[in-house]
């Protein structure tokens, strides 16, 4: 039956036991307490506000697809009987987010932007073993910004993945790309992951900061300015993108590209970056514009959301493919996880 023991498993996690887990944090106290008691109608303030209008139209857009794998994967399913279960849709969908790993200019402690900058070895290393936390995960589709550094991040992370599809990047920027990038078999098109770059994914723009030392810029400008054009929701840095105008690109794409591929049930990593994501998370974790100054990511840290019924439920990242960790809250997971772990061997 569809209803494997991931299902089950997954399903029982309360949202509380979200919380655990590297890569995301909220440093108030009372800020994680409000995220989980937090209720819809916070969101659609800020809908207003801001320009994430887009989310009903978003919603009423359902494609088909015969090429989705459900959150629970047929492949790695303890059950792994039947093909028929392998073509039934699902209600639910996965949503993997990470940041890339460490780049450059991270390491020079550089503000960076939309300057295009490639990964460190140590991002490599991050981006691989971001990989194996999510090996297990399916992904029918990849989004990445147009960034390098998101892009190594997804290409390195998938090549840690069990399912060992072959994530291609989509090149739809002219007629002649496209003509020229077809597949002509159905059954390697079947073995593929699109992967889809979007400028709207990218990085915040840091206007006038890009390439300065933020420690120099802390001693030149104060500690509390150069924070508050950092982490604050609606003051741009010098002649920048503030976090709501990087919101404006990036969660109307959410809602008008991303949206419409989990409604159908796929499976969807997004690459990109500590400001374009934060902006994604305070949407589907209903932040406030205070809440979302202490949110922080940690490069290279994958996690997930599951999708269901038109909700975002956070699960934390994953610790690895085969530890127990943030997933085995439950009994029914760990057994999951322990059955999986003894198919492969
Ligand atoms: O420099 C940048 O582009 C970003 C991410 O590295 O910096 P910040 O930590 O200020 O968001």
């Amino acid at each position: 039956m569809a209803a494997t023991a991931f299902h089950q498993a997954i399903g029982s996690l309360q949202s509380h036991e979200c919380f655990h887990g590297s890569g995301f944090h909220l440093e108030s106290q009372n800020a994680s307490v409000s995220l989980v008691s937090r209720g819809f109608s916070v969101e659609v303030g800020l809908l207003r506000g801001g320009s994430y209008c887009s989310k009903k139209k978003s919603f009423s857009v359902i494609q088909s697809s015969s090429s989705q794998t459900a959150v629970f994967d047929p492949v790695l399913s303890p059950s792994n009987k039947t093909t028929n279960d392998s073509k039934k849709k699902s209600n639910e969908a996965a949503l993997i987010l990470i940041r890339h790993g460490e780049s450059l200019w991270n390491e020079k402690n550089l503000f960076t932007g939309c300057v295009d900058v490639p990964l460190t070895k140590k991002g490599v290393e991050e981006a691989i073993e971001a990989g194996k936390r999510i090996s297990n995960i399916p992904v029918d589709m990849i989004y990445t910004s147009s960034l390098i550094r998101a892009q190594m991040t997804a290409m390195l992370a998938m090549t840690q993945h069990r399912r060992k599809k072959v994530p291609i990047v989509t090149h739809n920027e002219s007629e002649q790309a496209k003509a020229w990038s077809q597949i002509f078999s159905e059954e390697t098109k079947k073995q593929c992951i699109p992967v889809i770059t979007a400028w709207q994914l990218n990085e915040r723009m840091y206007g006038e900061l890009q390439g300065l030392n933020k420690q120099e810029t802390a001693d030149r400008y104060g500690k509390e300015q150069v924070h508050e054009w950092r982490r604050s929701y609606d003051t741009p840095p010098p002649n920048g993108e503030s976090l709501e105008m990087c919101a404006q690109r990036a969660v109307a794409y959410f809602n008008e590209q991303i949206e419409p591929q989990l409604l159908s049930g796929k499976n969807v990593m997004i690459a990109a970056h500590g400001n374009s994501l934060r902006s994604i998370i305070m949407y589907l974790d209903k932040l406030t514009s205070q809440e979302v100054i202490s949110l922080e990511l940690s490069t290279g840290i994958p996690m997930l959301y599951i999708f269901k019924e038109g909700r975002f439920i956070r699960r934390g990242s994953p610790v690895g493919p085969s530890e127990a960790g943030v997933y085995a809250y439950t009994k029914g997971l760990a057994l999951y996880r322990q059955r999986l772990d003894e198919m492969f061997q």
